[in-house]
């Protein structure tokens, strides 16, 4: 609740617009509570005495209070409307904002699906709630009151009836709602799971035909839909529930009114227009509290949301960023102090007591077994995760000093899985450097052995990337991906597995490029002959540093590197 009271605040930019809607809507009721009155008039004085003049009269007053009332409500949905969406808009590009400054640790601990269905549902929820505030919630109550008092002054012999049934529809009312208010927390749980499944599936879908997985993703995804039918079906059928037994309890009123009004009739206390009016009051204070329990049900309905978009908002930052925006260079250019790292608080560490440095423009290598670690060590450098214990320093200042900024623009990441943009190439390219020239573009692809398919494409470097890139093979993601990096021209170069869906041929080309640049360098690989060149390798076993040297050293010392060697065709590979 608190929550929804807080988001509220986005509406202020938009307050003429939210108080305009609710004021249309007061003219609206105004003159839906005048209709049943006139309405009286008309039978009670003008047609039970045959005053045509008059009748006529009543009439097209009716006419214009109904034309009133339709600017009215016409006028209450548009300015609502206006409101609700750019108050949504406006939350939604501040959670996307956050969303993308996440640490590496906030992205794993929400999950993607989760944080889909904030962007999308939660925020639509809120965005509904608000709107149905904005145009029934002074509709609901105004005429809810209106009718309470209409009738106390104009039928009050009826009134009694009033004062039984309107106390029964509120604690139906409440019931309900509160109840249906823990069912729809299920339903957005549901959708996560829903939307988890999806984004699962879509991304990895190659994957899933591949391995004819078809049927149990199907089978699992039935599972997902199914719970959120289940929790939807309860929800809703909670609420259909409640519109017979309040319409029950109206029609109850209705029969005791005419029941009570033939007797006060015969008794000459109550005229038939009265009647009459009674009950379409006692109808319009049904509708009254059925609109304003469905806007509560909408509120209390996005409680949920307002807290799951909340707690994204004001996620605390677990990445402080630091102060330093000069970057010298020094010789002793990346240095790793006693390293170690978890990926969650209290879990197992998958790096420990990591110790190693690259003096500038030098080369390091990083190989060892699946999950040895190799890929955690390259995401630590750019600050995507930070360190648990220990100190990395670049060019002698601790990471964590420098700003975010600063940090990363003297960084080239090749990360292992290439991905691109959709966007051109070009575009795609200028994610290295915003400012790089054609010339750049051709010299940077040129080194990563990107010219030659680039070229054959007749837009060339305007060639359209389709999402994630999926218009491109594998070897020629990583391609550009590589000139992405290199375009960049950074200090230190860091390629992981970049090079592993590469031809034989291009992999050369790229090594010599490489060998050709200043940058330092740290190249992962599980292939030794993407690392052998390099001048100092580490072999990484089960997260720690088991073995450091150039190739030849390594072969003769380290048992682990010696292994992978020979897996790798050894000596016969030369
Ligand atoms: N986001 C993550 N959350 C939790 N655990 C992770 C995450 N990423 C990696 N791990 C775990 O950390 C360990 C090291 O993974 P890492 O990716 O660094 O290995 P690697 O040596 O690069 O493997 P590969 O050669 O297969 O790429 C593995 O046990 C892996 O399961």
């Amino acid at each position: 609740m608190r929550s929804f009271g807080r988001l509220l605040n986005y509406i202020k930019p938009y307050w003429f617009l939210a108080c305009l809607g609710p004021f249309l809507m007061f003219i609206e009721v105004s003159m839906d509570l005048l209709q049943p009155t006139i309405m009286q008039h008309m039978i009670d004085n003008a047609i039970a005495n045959n005053n045509t003049e008059l009748t006529i009269q009543l009439g097209i007053s009716m006419i214009i209070v109904a034309i009133i009332g339709l600017i009215g409500g016409v006028g209450c949905s548009i300015f609502s409307t206006k409101a609700a969406v750019h108050f949504s808009t406006d939350i939604r590009k501040d959670v996307f904002n956050r969303i993308v400054q996440f640490s590496s640790r906030d992205v794993d601990r929400y999950g993607s699906g989760k944080l889909i269905t904030i962007v999308s549902n939660d925020i639509s929820v809120l965005q509904r709630a608000v709107l149905m505030t904005l145009k029934v919630f002074v509709r609901g109550p105004l005429l809810f009151i209106g009718s309470v008092l209409i009738v106390f002054f104009t039928a009050r012999e009826l009134f009694p009836i009033v004062m039984i049934a309107v106390p029964i529809l509120f604690i139906i009312i409440i019931y309900f709602t509160k109840k249906s208010a823990s069912l729809f927390e299920k339903v957005q749980v549901a959708i996560d799971g829903i939307n988890t499944r999806l984004q699962e599936n879509l991304a990895g879908i190659r994957v899933v035909k591949a391995f004819g997985r078809e049927n149990f993703e199907m089978k699992r995804f039935a599972e997902k839909n199914n719970m959120l039918t289940k929790v939807n079906i309860s929800a809703e059928q909670l609420i259909a529930l409640m519109m017979p037994l309040l319409l029950f309890i109206v029609n109850l009123g209705i029969v005791a009114a005419l029941w009570l009004g033939v007797i006060k009739v015969d008794g000459g206390t109550i005229e038939v227009g009265a009647i009459l009016a009674f009950i379409n009051y006692m109808t319009i204070i049904m509708n009254g509290l059925m609109s304003s329990s469905h806007v509560l049900m909408l509120i209390t309905r996005a409680f949920p949301s307002a807290n799951r978009i909340q707690e994204v908002l004001t996620v605390e930052k677990d990445m402080v960023d630091g102060e330093h925006t000069i970057a010298q260079q020094k010789e002793e250019h990346l240095l790793f102090k006693d390293v170690a790292f978890s990926y969650s608080k209290n879990g197992e560490y998958v790096l420990k007591n990591i110790n190693f440095t690259i003096q500038r423009g030098k080369t390091l290598g990083i190989i060892g077994p699946t999950g040895s670690g190799k890929t955690t060590i390259a995401k630590l450098i750019p600050r995507l995760y930070d360190v648990d214990h220990g100190q990395i320093l670049l060019n002698g200042v601790d990471i964590k000093s420098y700003t975010k900024e600063t940090l990363r623009k003297q960084i080239g990441f090749v990360s292992q899985r290439a991905l691109l943009f959709s966007g051109t190439i070009a575009d795609n390219l200028k994610d290295g450097r915003t400012d790089a020239s054609l010339e750049e573009m051709k010299q940077a692809a040129n080194d990563a052995c990107a010219v030659e398919f680039i070229d054959k494409l007749d837009e060339g470097y305007e060639y359209e990337v389709a999402q994630g890139g999926k218009n491109f093979s594998g070897g020629q993601r990583q391609r550009l991906s590589i000139a992405r990096a290199f375009i960049r021209k950074p200090d230190l170069l860091i390629l992981d597995d970049s090079t592993s869906a590469v031809d034989a041929l291009s992999e050369k080309g790229i090594q010599h490029a490489l060998n050709q640049r200043h940058s330092t360098k740290v190249i992962i690989s599980s292939k030794i002959s993407s690392i052998r060149e390099a001048d100092e390798i580490i072999v990484l076993h089960e997260g720690e540093i088991v073995a450091k040297g150039n190739h030849e050293t390594l072969l003769e010392e380290s048992e682990v590197y010696k292994e992978i060697y020979q897996t790798q065709g050894g000596a016969g590979h030369e």
